[in-house]
């Protein structure tokens, strides 16, 4: 891997996309540069989980460019933007429930064949549990292994969909020191959507501000520090 490609960062501009034709995403320009962490915040139905969607692949942009590293993965599909070094952490998790910790990490680790041994210093709780099926894992553990497993396929920008969703604020605390250390350690930008004011105050450096599909306003780092008024733009 050569500088270059150590230090990736995500350009999306002019990003449409939308489903059956309904248009939800309208005009997406964003910026993460390596190592950043960004937080995606709006209301119920803004367009959120669609921009992940969209940059990962899943759903097809119908205009606009994203570029990762500086090669244009719009509309390739989710496999490549994956090779490309663009990591997702669906909401809701997602992982295998009959395989064990191991073997998810596995499975994303195969297509780069990279080994999953270095991913588990960041989740030493999990190293323990990692011949336990998935499915029987804790929701915070559960959570901490889907970013786990998308850790293992070695991304340089990281989507995330509502990780703290669901979990207790002790998992929430863990979840927080496990994604600045993976971004101060690693280099990887974070792209995180979340609703919960705790951790995004604590994790991300600016919040994009999405309603109906475009991004409207940005939330600087001490705005992110106050959570009434951030409770106000969420309106949560
Ligand atoms: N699979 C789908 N098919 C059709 N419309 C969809 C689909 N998924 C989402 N939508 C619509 O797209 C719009 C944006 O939804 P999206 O889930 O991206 O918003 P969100 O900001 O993530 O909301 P939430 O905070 O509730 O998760 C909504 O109007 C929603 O009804």
């Amino acid at each position: 891997m050569s500088a270059g490609e150590r230090h990736v960062r995500l350009e999306v501009a002019g990003l449409a996309a939308g489903y059956r034709g309904v248009p939800v995403l309208r005009d997406i320009t964003l910026d993460v540069r390596a190592g950043e962490r960004v937080g995606v915040v709006g209301r119920n139905g803004a367009g959120k989980t669609t921009l992940l969607a969209a940059l990962i692949g899943i759903v097809a942009p119908t205009r606009g460019t994203v570029r990762l590293g500086g090669h244009d993965i719009a509309g390739r599909p989710p496999y490549v933007i994956a090779a490309h070094g663009l990591g997702y952490v669906p909401q809701g998790r997602r992982l295998f429930p009959r395989l064990t910790v191991d073997e998810n990490l596995r499975l994303a680790a195969r297509s780069k064949n990279l080994p999953t041994s270095g991913v588990y210093d960041y989740f030493p709780h999990l190293a323990d549990r990692r011949h336990q099926l998935a499915g029987t894992l804790s929701g915070g553990e559960q959570q901490l292994a889907a970013i786990a497993r998308a850790l293992a396929g070695d991304p340089k920008v990281l989507l995330l969909d509502e990780p703290a969703e669901g979990l207790s604020p002790v998992a929430v605390e863990g979840l927080r020191d496990t994604l600045l250390a993976i971004s101060r350690d690693r280099g990887v930008g974070l792209l995180l959507v979340e609703q919960n004011t705790t951790l995004l105050a604590a994790t991300v450096e600016r919040a994009l501000l999405l309603e109906k599909g475009s991004v409207v306003g940005e939330l600087t780092a001490e705005q992110l520090g106050d959570e009434q008024s951030l409770r106000v733009f969420l309106s949560v």
